[in-house]
């Protein structure tokens, strides 16, 4: 019975992703990525130029799951309480307040998508932690809930100027970062540019038909997938072996050039991390129509579910994103896979 089910939503989910690279084009790795999330409940990090289509692909995907969606815009000004309400003097001249983003489609929210994370202060950033920690906010003298709301903030990387950094604490709230660049293939950028059908954002979305899942039932399922999905005492060893190595590259010889290995990482991986990395590989692993992990599970989400959660000293944040690909690929190639 279960078995059918994972076959069944299998289907679902590879057609999801088909329908949704028919919209947003030349986007075929994130769109992977972001179902393996959607499937493994975890909350995302978009890290992404202006103008890429993050907008375009979250909306594609609720439209594909169902469920509410809301944006937020990062602003330096903005304070937790607009995340929660509004308040305006209404047509009778008396002060009124509606539900903010995070309240206004209660239970059935799916997609939170908070745009530029890093220009909002961090008060803003608790409370968001806050809420993906516990799906729960206390307002208006009542719980609200959002069992089924998954998070997706980008990090504008472009500008630093007046940006509060999210500390390392809070990204390991996240079970992945996710880069979005501009396609590199000329046919896809020339469409870009010529062909008026990805112009209108609106007309866009409407393409992919709704209802390819049900959001609400993606808890459940997702517990399926995690229970059947098996990891040999092999893989164990060799994923533990990974986690290692995130601390001590120096031991596992590992070299980057222009850095001090051994001075390099201040911490590695977390637990929490490595247990998202394990859901995310085992998502994988069903998606490929598998029903155990396999090394190539773990490649496939190995370097967005770490990367963003490594601390380095100082002097190498600056490279940051050069060098963790480095030391990532690097502990993929001297950890013997079983
Ligand atoms: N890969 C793509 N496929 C389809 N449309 C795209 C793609 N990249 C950009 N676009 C189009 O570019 C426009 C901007 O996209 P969108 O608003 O989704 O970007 P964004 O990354 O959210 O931007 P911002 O960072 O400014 O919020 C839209 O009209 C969208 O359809």
């Amino acid at each position: 019975m279960s078995d059918r089910l994972l076959a069944d939503w299998q289907a679902h989910a590879l057609n999801l992703e088909s329908e949704i690279n028919k919209v947003v084009v030349g986007q075929e790795s994130p769109v992977r990525l972001i179902t393996t999330a959607i499937f493994a409940r975890g909350h995302v990090l978009l890290e992404g130029d202006v103008g890429v289509g993050k907008t375009t692909l979250l909306r594609a995907f609720t439209r594909g799951i169902g469920g509410g969606y809301q944006r937020i815009e990062g602003t330096i000004d903005l304070m937790p309480n607009d995340l929660v309400y509004h308040t305006y003097l209404g047509e009778d001249g008396r002060p009124h307040v509606s539900p903010g983003p995070l309240l206004s489609e209660g239970e059935n929210l799916a997609v939170f998508f908070f745009n530029e994370i890093n220009r909002a202060r961090p008060q803003v950033h608790s409370l968001l932690l806050r809420v993906m920690a516990e799906r729960t906010l206390s307002a208006f003298n009542k719980e609200h809930q959002f069992p089924h709301m998954l998070v997706f903030a980008d990090r504008n990387q472009v500008e630093k100027e007046e940006t509060f950094e999210i500390p390392s604490a809070a990204r390991d709230r996240f079970m992945m970062e996710i880069p979005i660049v501009v396609p590199s293939d000329a046919d896809v950028m020339e469409s870009l540019m010529f062909d008026t059908r990805f112009h209108n954002v609106d007309a866009l979305v409407e393409r992919v038909p709704g209802g390819i899942l049900q959001f609400d039932q993606l808890n459940e399922f997702a517990a399926l997938v995690q229970d059947k999905v098996q990891a040999s005492p092999a893989l164990r060893r060799y994923a533990l072996n990974l986690w290692l190595a995130t601390k001590t590259p120096g031991q596992y010889g590992i070299q980057i050039g222009g850095v001090d290995i051994n001075r390099l990482v201040i911490a590695g991986a977390s637990p929490r991390g490595m247990a998202m990395m394990l859901r995310a590989a085992r998502v994988n692993a069903w998606l490929n129509g598998r029903d155990a992990v396999l090394p190539e599970d773990i490649h496939a989400v190995f370097h967005e579910t770490v990367a963003h959660r490594l601390v380095f000293s100082p002097v190498y944040e600056m490279r940051r994103t050069e060098i963790a690909r480095e030391l990532l690929s690097g502990i993929v190639n001297a950890i013997s896979v079983p």
